[in-house]
């Protein structure tokens, strides 16, 4: 394993860097994969994945379309503004990390965003309730939708896959989760950080303290790097680019139900420069009305299950309703 250091940090303050070169092709390597994304999300909560097969190409092509997107004017991106099913266009300053665990939070973020999430149609049993409904695509960025639905399947088929991995790095037994992801709840978030407003207020972020709500976050950035992680101890280390790579989290009901082995940590962005940054991260979520328990391997007489079961579900409308203005206002 290697490490990644932001500039200015002690020896310690490294984000682990895990490669997945082989790992379809040898046990041997997929249980060492294993073991070290234990390790990082046991300690940090944070770590790198290089080498995952996701098509580099299509990945810049993302970003491509993402710059296309965010350069139209605004009128263009408020006519797809965010609909009651959490897919759309979101203006800067239109959501303020108010379930924050970590700071608290009362300044919208200014970065600006277009959220998509699993593709379904009408004839799906669950459209029409909560987050299934229509994506929206924007009339005028060729190119754009075929891309957004490719990177998509990329990502949940490597996430899908990286269960398997993950039931060996919690001693689960195979196949546990399969119950869980019958039909897993994904977002991708085009998000751009313009330059930073000369008039933001001093505690506006790109955005603010956070920890991520679902399941895992796997997260493709530009090269300007800003995001920073909280260590234990408090203080931040930066998490800076590295060509290639996914920035991989864990989010608050994993956490929950590894019992708090592994650590759902809070992060941020700082975006204090001219420049414009780019990021696109994908949120891998399990199904909506399954409950999640304490997981069998992460309890035992002496470490009883801390927290009562929750459905996904649950936890995602509370985290809408808190902070995103236009869901408090109803469809
Ligand atoms: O843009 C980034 O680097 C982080 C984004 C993030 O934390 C989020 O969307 O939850
Ligand atoms: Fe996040």
């Amino acid at each position: 394993m290697n490490s990644a250091q932001g500039p200015g940090d002690g020896a310690e303050a490294t984000l682990p860097i895990i490669d997945f070169t082989g790992w379809q092709d040898d046990a041997a390597v997929e249980r060492t994969i294993a073991k070290s994304i234990d390790a990082a999300f046991c300690s940090v909560g944070f770590c790198y994945f290089t080498n995952t097969g996701v098509d580099p190409a299509l990945v810049a092509r993302l970003f491509e379309m993402s710059r296309r997107f965010h350069a139209q004017p605004m009128e263009r991106k408020q006519e797809i503004a965010m609909n009651a099913y959490h897919r759309g266009y979101m203006a800067p300053d239109s959501e303020t990390v108010a379930d924050s665990s970590v700071a608290e939070v009362t300044k919208p973020n200014f970065s600006e965003s277009y959220m998509f999430m699993h593709d379904i149609g009408p004839d799906d049993p669950r459209w029409g309730h909560s987050v299934h409904g229509p994506n929206q695509w924007p009339a005028d960025v060729p190119g754009f939708r075929e891309t957004v639905l490719e990177y998509q399947a990329a990502m949940e088929a490597f996430s899908m896959r990286l269960l398997r991995t993950f039931e060996i790095a919690l001693d689960l037994p195979d196949r546990y989760f399969d119950a869980y992801f019958a039909r897993p709840t994904t977002f991708l978030r085009l998000l751009h950080y313009p330059p930073r407003p000369a008039n933001a207020h001093t505690d506006a972020f790109g955005i603010a303290p956070h920890t991520d709500f679902g399941f895992l976050t796997l997260l493709a950035q530009d090269g300007h790097g800003g995001l920073e992680v909280r260590k234990r101890g408090g203080g931040w280390i930066s998490a800076p680019p590295v060509p290639g790579a996914f920035v991989v989290n864990v989010a608050d009901v994993l956490a929950r139900w590894t019992n708090g082995r592994w650590q759902s940590t809070p992060h941020r962005v700082v975006h204090n420069s001219a420049g414009h940054r780019y990021s696109c991260p994908y949120f891998f979520d399990t199904d909506v009305d399954v409950p999640v328990d304490c997981m069998p391997s992460c309890t035992s007489p002496d470490n009883p299950p801390r927290y009562e079961p929750v459905t996904y579900g649950a936890v995602l409308e509370r985290h809408l309703v808190s902070n995103y203005t236009y869901r408090k206002e109803g469809p």
